[in-house]
């Protein structure tokens, strides 16, 4: 099954609190979802991403359709048994990665011609592949086969996409039979132009999805215009259904997007960057590799309650990742996927008791955002 529940529009702004129902449990909105790419968020036992709260993770079709391949999970009895995650997943529909991962595409109507990026051989995608190969994963979120234009690109260019994509969401709609199980979302394309994500939101919502994507967007645009572009699309978003936007992870960019209406949001940026030794604390991030805190013994970040931060000190991490230890990226790992777990959370009883700006206004001045 799949059900989102409205409990509470935000007084100050947009943001709202929510749940969404699926056959592998509750997810409560506004969320963080962590990326599994290829059947594992780097570094983390599916254990370990329950006990740190992860409620949903995501995992990328393209790169599992490349490795292992359909039958592989097929056989496997899906990616739920395969990667041992009996929580919600999230998957893409190959059309990103497709347009940021492969050169020398040809995009058809019919669909995306590709050389695979591991061993060059020719791939085809296209709405009716990409919902096949999510039916055999069994995830409980699939998202329509889009393309996400380039940024920029111009609006003649964007327009014709647009339309693309939304014969291809119909084409992916019309196709899918296991509604009930797998929720499909739309993807709300158009660029930077207010015209054209008009258009492409009403055509999409007049589709009747369960939920919807801002497709689009976190693509090298400036701030400000991926903020006005949101605000301007969530208000064609219907109030009952859940709103996702795709690659945004930072903590900044969480709060402004929960503040426009979104109530879902994944990113690889938490995982990636810890894994070179970025650490995101409540005082700003922090590079551990720093010299300075070779005989720092405090945690991470004094105010994280999470596994790392109550067991580990500053100078252990900064020795591990200077030895190259394996230990060093996954203690990373578990206090940035913690930290934004656990803020997302505070957002959550923020926007419960009606002080969602003040907590963000607090948040931005102890990080030592502008
Ligand atoms: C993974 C989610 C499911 O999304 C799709 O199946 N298609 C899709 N993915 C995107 C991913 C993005 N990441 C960023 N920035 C890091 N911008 C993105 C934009 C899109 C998009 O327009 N479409
Ligand atoms: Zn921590």
């Amino acid at each position: 099954m799949f059900k989102f529940e409205l409990y509470k529009k935000a007084k100050d702004s947009k943001a709202r609190l929510g749940k969404i129902i699926t056959d592998h449990g509750e997810i409560e909105t506004p969320i963080f979802m962590p990326v599994g790419t290829r059947a594992t968020v780097k570094t983390m036992a599916s254990e370990e991403l329950k006990k740190i709260g992860a409620q949903i993770i995501l995992s990328n079709t393209y790169h599992l359709f490349l490795r292992p391949g359909s039958e592989i999970i097929k056989k496997a009895g899906g990616l739920h048994k395969f990667m041992h995650w009996d929580k919600p997943i999230l998957t893409d529909s190959g059309g990103f990665q497709v347009f940021s991962l492969s050169d020398n595409r040809k995009i058809t109507e019919e669909g995306v011609e590709f050389r695979s990026h591991i061993d060059g051989s020719k791939k085809f995608l296209s709405p009716e592949v990409s919902i096949e190969m999510q039916n055999i994963l069994g995830s409980d979120i699939i998202m329509s086969f889009d393309e996400c234009a380039p940024y920029p690109a111009s609006y003649d260019y964007v327009e014709k996409s647009m339309q693309r994509t939304l014969r291809w969401a119909k084409r992916g709609k019309d196709f899918h039979k296991n509604s009930d199980h797998q929720a499909l979302f739309g993807i709300i394309q158009g660029g930077m132009y207010k015209d054209l994500r008009k258009i492409s939101a009403k055509e999409m919502v007049d589709m009747d999805f369960p939920g919807y994507s801002v497709g689009g967007l976190s693509v090298g645009e400036p701030k400000e215009i991926m903020n006005e572009i949101l605000d301007y699309t969530t208000d064609f978003m219907p109030e009952n259904k859940p709103r996702y936007l795709m690659g945004v992870g930072s903590p900044d960019y969480l709060f402004e997007a929960v503040e426009r209406g979104i109530d879902m949001a994944d990113c690889v940026l938490p995982t990636r960057i810890a894994r070179n030794g970025s650490v995101i604390t409540h005082r700003g991030k922090l590079v551990i590799r720093n010299a300075k805190y070779k005989e720092d013994f405090s945690p991470l970040d004094q105010e994280c309650d999470c596994y790392v931060c109550r067991n580990y000190t500053r100078a252990y991490i900064r020795h591990l990742f200077n030895v190259d230890e394996i230990l060093g990226p996954r203690l990373a790992t578990i206090h940035n996927l913690y930290f934004l777990l656990n803020m997302m959370e505070n957002i959550r009883e923020s926007i419960r008791g009606d002080y969602f700006l003040e907590y963000k206004n607090d948040f931005y001045k102890k990080y030592g955002y502008n």
